[in-house]
C-alpha cells in the first residue's frame, strides 16, 4: 500500500434520500481525500450532510452515486457483507449518544467489537488504552455507574481498540460540559498528531473544530469551504458567513 494513498476518500459522492416526488439531496457531488494521521473536522449547518456524508464514509450507509474509498477498496462497489468486514475491522466509530450496552461492564464495551469479529484482545493495549483515557479504575462499572464524560471515553476506548485505519466521531463531545469535551478534544489530537491515528470528526462547535488540522465546511449536502490548521475565530468568521 503507498504512503502516500489517503487513509479514505469520496469521489463524486452523492446520496439522495426518498428517490420518489420530493427527493433530498443530502449529499450533492462531494469529492474530498483524508490524509492518513490527520484530525479532520466536518462543520455546516444542521441539515447540510454532515452526517449523511460521514455514515456513507464510514460503511454505515450506501451512497447514490460516487465513490468511498477506504484505503484502497471502494466500498461503494463492494456487496454489503464485505462492507461490514471493512466496518467492523478497519473502521472505528464514536456516537454522539455513546450508544454503550447497560448490561456490559465498561472493559466489556470496549472490547465487544472485537470479540464480536473474533479477534483477540490484547490486554496491553486494553491497559494502555484505558489508562491513557482515564478509565482504569472504571473498567468493572456498568454505564449507568458511569458520569457523561467517562461513557463517552469507554466509547472512545471501544473504537480505538481494534487499531482501526480510521475514526469517526459524531459530535463526541455534544453530551459533555466544556471541561470534559476538551479533556477528549485533547485526547483524539494527541492520537493523531502521536500516533497517527486518522479521526474524522463531526462537529457543530467552532472551539472543537480548532483542535482539528482541517476543518470541511459543508452547506446544503455541497462541500464549500476546506480549512487547513483551523483555528476557532478563523472557523467561528466561516460559520457566522454560511448561516447568515
Ligand atoms: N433517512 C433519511 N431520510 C430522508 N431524509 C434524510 C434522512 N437522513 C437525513 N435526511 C435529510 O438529509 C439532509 C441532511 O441530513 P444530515 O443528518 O446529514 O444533516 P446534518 O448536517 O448532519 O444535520 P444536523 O447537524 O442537524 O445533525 C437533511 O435535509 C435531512 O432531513
Amino acid at each position: 500500500m503507498s504512503s502516500t494513498q489517503p487513509a479514505c476518500a469520496a469521489q463524486n459522492l452523492t446520496k439522495v434520500f426518498g428517490l420518489g416526488e420530493q427527493p433530498v439531496v443530502a449529499v450533492d457531488d462531494v469529492s474530498v481525500a483524508i490524509e492518513r494521521g490527520s484530525f479532520t473536522a466536518i462543520m455546516g449547518p444542521s441539515g447540510s450532510g454532515k452526517s449523511t456524508l460521514m455514515h456513507c464514509m464510514a460503511g454505515l450507509d450506501r451512497p447514490t452515486s460516487g465513490d468511498v474509498f477506504v484505503g484502497g477498496d471502494n466500498i461503494a462497489r463492494l456487496p454489503e457483507r464485505a462492507v461490514t468486514r471493512v466496518r467492523r475491522d478497519r473502521i472505528g466509530f464514536v456516537f454522539q449518544s455513546f450508544n454503550l450496552l447497560p448490561t456490559l461492564t465498561a472493559e466489556q464495551n470496549i472490547t465487544l467489537p472485537l470479540e464480536l469479529a473474533g479477534r483477540k484482545v490484547e490486554k496491553a493495549l486494553l491497559g494502555q488504552l484505558t489508562a491513557s483515557l482515564g478509565l482504569s479504575d472504571r473498567l468493572r462499572h456498568r454505564p449507568s455507574q458511569l458520569s457523561g464524560g467517562q461513557q463517552q471515553r469507554v466509547a472512545v476506548a471501544r473504537a480505538l481498540i481494534g487499531n482501526p485505519e480510521v475514526v469517526f466521531a459524531d459530535e463526541p463531545t455534544g453530551a459533555l460540559d466544556q471541561r470534559t469535551g476538551a479533556a477528549l478534544l485533547g485526547y483524539l489530537q494527541r492520537q493523531a498528531r502521536e500516533h497517527g491515528q486518522t479521526i474524522i470528526m463531526v462537529t457543530h462547535d467552532p472551539a472543537a473544530a480548532a483542535y482539528a488540522d482541517r476543518a470541511l465546511m459543508l452547506l446544503d449536502g455541497r462541500l464549500v469551504d476546506d480549512i487547513p490548521d483551523p483555528t476557532a475565530e478563523s472557523v467561528f468568521a466561516l460559520v457566522n458567513a454560511v448561516v447568515l
